[in-house]
């Protein structure tokens, strides 16, 4: 049986996750959830909205890019969070915060499979990492959206850089993966936001499952210019520090950041 490509169990998602997010629409098909979530936070959606789209036709990504989703084989949901005990200038630890609730939710369902993550956005698996998920949050007013998706099933076409969890060996339904990362995504959340943002509530973690802190990487930066260094760590505000050849410190906020790869 190809369990990925059933529909999503609405009334378990919705019954499990009611005490964890104020309100859950699972919608048939659209463009792009935070598209719509970024809409609906404009005309005043309340704290904590959740979207996720059986099929999304034009998921984007960073910088204008394309998320692929084929129907059935993946996850694609949004969260909608007015986060308001924190400094907008930490906003930069949410794409690092899901990056954890996607790690939490892989280590839930298979500790041996190697994950870890990508800074800013990327949550990948396998043993040459390849890119299981990605990450956009992007800002209106005092509301951040969270676009996650996930490859669950098969790996879309034409992304020889894609894994998906089936093909790293975890075989789990939509909706298990979904409840389990949308309550790791909940309760993270509210623990960094009860303590205003607080950095340390999750550095040591994203030091832990960062597979790119402590490596040779190559920056491409918006017009060409390129830094390369040593990828020391995360500061207060969830932005990259790099440590180049010259010992000078630089500190790189994913909205600036074209690509990121190992240093050849
Ligand atoms: N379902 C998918 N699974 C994996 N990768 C995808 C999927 N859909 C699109 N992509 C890839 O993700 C890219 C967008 O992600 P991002 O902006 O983080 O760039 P990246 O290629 O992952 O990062 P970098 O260039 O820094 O290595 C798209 O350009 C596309 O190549
Ligand atoms: O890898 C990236 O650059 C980020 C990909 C983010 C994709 C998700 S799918 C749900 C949400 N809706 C979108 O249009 N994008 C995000």
């Amino acid at each position: 049986m190809n369990r990925t490509a059933a529909h999503l169990d609405a009334d378990a998602v919705r019954s499990t996750l009611a005490g964890a997010w104020s309100h859950i629409e699972i919608v048939e098909r659209t463009g792009s959830t935070n598209a719509d979530l970024l809409a609906a936070a404009e005309r005043g959606a309340p704290d904590r909205s959740v979207l996720i789209a059986e099929h999304q036709e034009a998921g984007r990504g960073r910088l204008a890019r394309t998320w692929l989703s084929p129907p059935g084989t993946g996850l694609t949901v949004s969260v909608l969070l007015r986060p308001t005990t924190v400094s907008p200038s930490r906003y930069g630890w949410l794409p690092l915060l899901a990056g954890l609730a996607l790690l939490d939710t892989i280590r839930e369902l298979d500790d041996d499979v190697p994950a870890g993550l990508k800074w800013p956005n990327d949550l990948l698996m396998g043993t040459e990492p390849r890119k299981a998920a990605g990450i956009l949050a992007e800002v209106t007013g005092d509301a951040v959206v969270v676009g996650i998706g996930l490859n669950v099933g098969a790996v879309p076409e034409g992304q020889p850089n894609a894994t998906s969890l089936a093909a790293e060996g975890i075989d789990a339904d939509r909706s298990t993966v979904l409840i389990a990362l949308l309550r790791n995504l909940a309760e993270r959340e509210q623990v960094w936001r009860e303590r205003r943002g607080d950095p340390e509530v999750l550095r040591g973690d994203y030091r832990a499952g960062c597979l790119s802190l402590g490596s040779a990487v190559r920056v491409e930066l918006p017009g060409g210019a390129v830094l390369t260094g040593i990828a020391e760590d995360v500061d207060v505000d969830g932005r990259l520090l790099l440590l180049d050849e010259s010992g000078t410190r630089r500190a790189v906020a994913a909205g600036d950041v074209v690509h990121l790869r190992p240093r050849a």
